[in-house]
């Protein structure tokens, strides 16, 4: 039984409906320690016959055995396991992979040995002295003359300790003196107990060997024995091949990756910048929503609902109760609350106190000792709702007493006196009604004892009992037009609100509520919206990036359908080609989020020192959230853009791979 036996080998090409023979019935055996050229004409059929024997070509008739084990062609599984384990090719040009150093393209192979990594490392590297290569190991390939590219080729070709190499034209691109060289080796490895088959034109190839097959259409016409095939010495421990593990493939492609940097690094800096703007987008809004309510905490009480009467009877919506609120400047009236209705929102669950409260109608402030009149709305009394820190200079109002916003103090003294408007005396002027809906003229003598931001509050307010107590004097109406509701619990505040809300006098609704929480939800809508805007702006970059990473990987496949084919003839699986582009793309979707990351982190804080003088507070506010879901959508961009690139790659023939330029 001989070591290697083709029976009856028929192989043809098919263009079209027609049918080109290309082999016509092949038999050979082959020996251990053999080392057998085939010549022939050109377009003979030897690469087609190579091709088979290598275990590249599935598309035959025939059978192909080994040790007299028949060769299920048919099974990729085990044309792959077969390559990987028996055959070493070796072609004319060399075949060397570009990114990887001399040492990187021998290990290439020995990755797919079950070798420890020490072990493989140090195999490589005595084979590259074998071969005369010790001193190169840590250069490209692009460095080295002819000769020694193929004698790393060579180097690899014997890594994993295959039985058979295939030699395509071994010497045809070398001069005589490198030609003499790698000849000597070729025969070297057959001395081992290998057997080399040569596929060559030059007769002084052929006379080197131990034998010469000559083909001549699609037959062989002649088998000469030169010499005896080389004694077979004893087999020593023969190396375990096994599948390309992951992590080689992880490997593979970072040195891929980085042998491209710079072209790399600006697929990466384009990912980049729209997970960038995805972060500071999300930042943005977050730190836009908590200085909203921090703003809104620090002037209006949270625990506090405000009350009015709803004039429709039916349920109404935020927009329209803010509106009956600043309404209630023309027409205070229309909202007068009763003692009967105070009581029954007094005992709402949950209600701890019920604050009276006015708003005033367009009122006149008459400044003692000028001329200075100064008319205005929104003056409401004071109550639980107001938060004593708005009060910017001086102190919340007493009885007679009133503060004013910093807006109106710049109106009444000047912008740049308007804190002399505290100690003020004026009379405060107003309409109101009777008890029988008669107008009636109210004055309140009134001191100024307070300035409020007004930027952040609605402004000024005066001290209820003096509105009140004038009120009576005067005789007019003295029923409140607002409340201000204390809740027992901060976490009950919107219970109790809807509880008021649902309030009922001959099934129409009596109030309408505010609370602070309602109040930001409204903002917070409109923020959120704008953040997502924003954030489909971002988004559309992340698209743009991942069509980026299509394109660069399908440039990528074409470019590197050469060494998708050497890869494929080592016995790497369609698997691992796949993964070489999933796991390259994943990795610079990985880079580049690091390096959003780290441009966000930087913006963020740039941006907060700049205007955290200003507002006293961070505006950007990232959360681990938003730096998990950056990552997360480029880890899925990166893979889902390479899927179909990684696709193509791995369905390429190995044969028309090989071939390309
Ligand atoms: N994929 C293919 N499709 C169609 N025809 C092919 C294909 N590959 C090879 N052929 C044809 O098959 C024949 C044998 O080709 P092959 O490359 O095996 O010859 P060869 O003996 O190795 O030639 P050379 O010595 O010039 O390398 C040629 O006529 C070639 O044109």
């Amino acid at each position: 039984m001989a070591f290697l036996e083709l029976h009856q080998i028929f192989k043809s090409y098919f263009l079209g409906n027609n049918e080109f023979p290309v082999l016509k019935g092949i038999d050979l055996t082959f020996e251990k320690g053999e080392f057998v050229s085939i010549l022939g004409e050109s377009g003979g059929g030897k690469s087609t016959l190579m091709n088979i024997v290598g275990g590249l070509d599935r598309e035959f008739n025939g059978q192909v055995k080994i040790n007299g084990e028949l060769l299920d062609h048919r099974n990729e599984k085990q044309l792959d396991e077969y390559r990987r384990s028996t055959i070493g090719h070796i072609y004319q040009s060399y075949n060397l992979i570009p990114h990887l150093t001399v040492l990187d393209n021998v290990l290439v192979s020995l990755d797919m040995t079950t070798l420890s990594s020490t072990e493989k490392k140090q195999r490589a590297q005595q084979l590259l002295s074998k071969v005369g290569l010790k001193d190169q190991i840590h250069k490209y390939p692009k460095y080295l003359s002819g000769g020694q590219k193929q004698r790393v080729a060579i180097a690899r070709a014997l890594a994993s300790d295959p039985q058979i190499i295939i030699a395509d034209e071994p010497t045809g691109a070398l001069d005589s003196k490198n030609t003499q060289e790698v000849l000597e080796l070729m025969d070297e490895i057959a001395k081992d107990g290998k057997l080399v088959i040569a596929v060559t034109h030059s007769s002084a190839v052929a006379n080197h060997g131990t034998r010469i097959v000559h083909m001549a259409d699609g037959k062989i016409d002649r088998d000469e024995r030169l010499k005896e095939a080389y004694p077979i010495p004893e087999d020593p421990t023969r190396i375990q091949t096994q599948k390309l593990p992951a992590h080689s493939s992880y490997e593979f492609s970072f040195k891929h990756l980085m042998y491209n940097f710079w072209r790399n690094s600006l697929i990466m800096i384009g990912v980049a910048i729209g997970l960038f703007a995805v972060m500071i987008f999300s930042g943005l809004g977050n730190g836009v929503n908590g200085y909203i309510k921090q703003q809104v905490n620090s002037v209006s009480n949270p625990q506090v609902i405000q009350v009015l009467r709803n004039t429709t009877g039916r349920k109404m919506n935020q927009q329209e109760l803010m509106e009956t609120f600043q309404n209630m400047a023309g027409n205070p009236q229309a909202g007068l609350i009763s003692q009967h209705q105070i009581q029954r929102l007094s005992k709402v669950d949950g209600v701890k106190k019920v604050e009276k409260g006015f708003t005033l109608p367009t009122y006149r402030l008459a400044m003692e000792g000028t001329s200075k009149v100064q008319s205005g709305t929104g003056l409401s009394a004071w109550n639980a709702n107001n938060k004593a820190d708005s009060i910017k200079y001086g102190h919340r109002p007493g009885k007679g007493e009133m503060v004013v916003g910093k807006q109106e103090a710049s109106q009444i003294m000047g912008a740049k006196n308007y804190r002399k408007v505290l100690g003020k005396k004026a009379s405060l002027t107003f309409n109101w009604i009777d008890q029988k809906g008669q107008p009636v003229a109210i004055n309140i003598p009134i001191k100024v004892v307070g300035l409020v931001d007004s930027s952040t509050t609605g402004g000024s307010s005066v001290n209820y009992q003096t509105v009140y107590d004038a009120l009576k004097d005067q005789k007019a109406d003295t029923r409140p037009n607002f409340l201000a509701v204390r809740v027992r619990n901060l976490n009950q505040v919107s219970t109790v609100a809807q509880k008021i809300d649902n309030l009922r006098d001959n099934n129409k609704r009596v109030f309408g509520t505010i609370t602070v929480g309602s109040m930001l939800k409204r903002i917070n809508r409109y923020v959120k919206l704008a953040s997502d805007i924003l954030a489909g702006v971002a988004a559309i970059s992340l698209l743009v990036s991942a069509l980026m990473i299509i394109v660069t990987m399908y440039m990528s496949v074409s470019e590197r359908t050469k060494e998708i084919g050497i890869l494929r003839a080592l016995g790497e699986r369609k698997v691992d080609i796949r993964r070489f582009f999933t796991s390259e793309s994943i990795l610079i979707g990985l880079f580049a989020a690091v390096l959003a990351l780290v441009i966000t982190l930087l913006v963020t804080w740039g941006i907060n020192s700049a205007f955290y003088g200003l507002i006293k507070y961070n505006i950007i506010q990232l959360t681990v959230d938003n730096v998990i879901f950056a990552f997360v959508a480029a880890l899925i961009i990166s893979f889902l853009a390479a899927l179909l690139p990684a696709r193509r790659a791995a369905k390429l023939n190995p044969i028309e791979a090989l071939a390309a330029e």
